[in-house]
């Protein structure tokens, strides 16, 4: 369902004299229709800038992404506007996504009304806002409510309940608990899980949080420094990680323990490999190679990008 080819994705930094930043650097990976891709790695490490690739909001410096066979770098505006319609992303701040001066029902029916489903006042817009509430689990009383009268996790329900109102095939959940309690996290995620059962689903989940990714996914891919390092079934990359960068990754989350997670874990990362998005700086530089090659196959499906294997 989604192809990305090679993408890449350069900024270029600097006050004085601008340098180029790889945020993604000759990225390769599929995602199979109904299937849930984790996507884990540390702050800045480009996880979100591949999303806004994929989903065309930015584009390549170089690279395709294909959706269904349909190459998105190479179409038009028009094109990309019916495409949009089955791409959707779920962000990290649930009140940024909503317009901070409408009803939860104005936020909900706007994307029909945009789209031409329903018409501003009918019954038919009525019933389907009711039939989404319903569906991520709120009540028809929230929808006369603004979006600060809502707790987080009632907030991220009537994101996806957003997103979920054009029947999109594909959906980029990018971080899209880290900002919520642990006990309300999971509701969230189950929904997320139960939403896709539904409509067979196909996800590209974000986390830096490399447990929530393994619950999460049928497979996992780690980024570090812009690049896919390990990429595999979510068992065996989470069972049996062969790239020093997701044993450290994985190490990391069991020796702080569950409980401070978050924002705990990203410190901690930061500080682990201090601060560093490249490899000569990293306390690990001996067992990363600095210049990773193509990523290589070592078990059916399971592939890192390092020397030393
Ligand atoms: N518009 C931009 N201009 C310049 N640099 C950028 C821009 N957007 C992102 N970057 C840089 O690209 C790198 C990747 O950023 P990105 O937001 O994709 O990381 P991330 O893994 O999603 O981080 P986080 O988990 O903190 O959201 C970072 O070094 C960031 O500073």
């Amino acid at each position: 369902m989604i192809r990305v080819e090679n993408l890449t994705r350069t900024y270029w930094v600097g006050t004085f004299k601008k340098k180029p930043l790889q945020a993604v650097d000759n990225v390769t990976f599929f995602i199979r229709p109904g299937e849930t891709l984790g996507l884990v790695g540390e702050s800045g490490c480009g996880k979100s800038t591949l999303a806004r690739l994929i989903l065309g909001l930015i584009p390549p410096t170089s690279g395709k992404v294909f959706f269904d066979d349909l190459d998105l770098t190479a179409i038009g505006p028009r094109e990309i506007l019916a495409i949009r319609k089955k791409m959707q992303i779920i962000f990290q701040h649930p009140e940024s996504a909503l317009n901070p001066r409408m009803r939860i029902f104005d936020c909900l029916a706007e994307p029909l009304r945009l789209h031409r489903i329903v018409i501003k006042g009918s019954l038919e817009e009525k019933e389907r806002v009711a039939e989404l509430v319903e569906l991520v689990g709120l009540s028809k009383e929230h929808l006369n409510r603004f979006p600060h009268e809502l707790s987080g996790g009632q907030l991220q329900r009537v994101v996806l309940a957003r997103a979920l109102s054009l029947h999109p095939s594909f959906i980029v959940a990018d971080e899209p608990t880290s900002m919520l309690d642990v006990s309300v996290q999971a509701q969230v995620l189950n929904l997320l899980k139960h939403v896709q059962g539904l409509y067979n689903l196909t996800y590209l989940f974000i986390s830096h949080d490399i447990e929530v990714v393994h619950c999460m996914s049928n497979r996992i891919a780690v980024m570090y420094g812009g690049k896919i390092v390990e990429i595999g079934p979510a068992d065996s990359v989470y069972k049996n990680p062969l790239h020093p960068y997701t044993q450290l990754l994985i190490r990391a989350f069991s020796d702080i323990g569950a409980s401070i997670l978050e924002p705990g874990t990203r410190r901690f990362i930061k500080t682990f490999f201090g601060g560093c998005r490249f490899y000569p700086s990293c306390p690990q530089a001996g067992n990363i190679c600095k210049n990773p090659p193509e990523l290589k196959e070592v078990a059916p499906g399971h592939s890192v990008a390092c020397l030393q294997i």
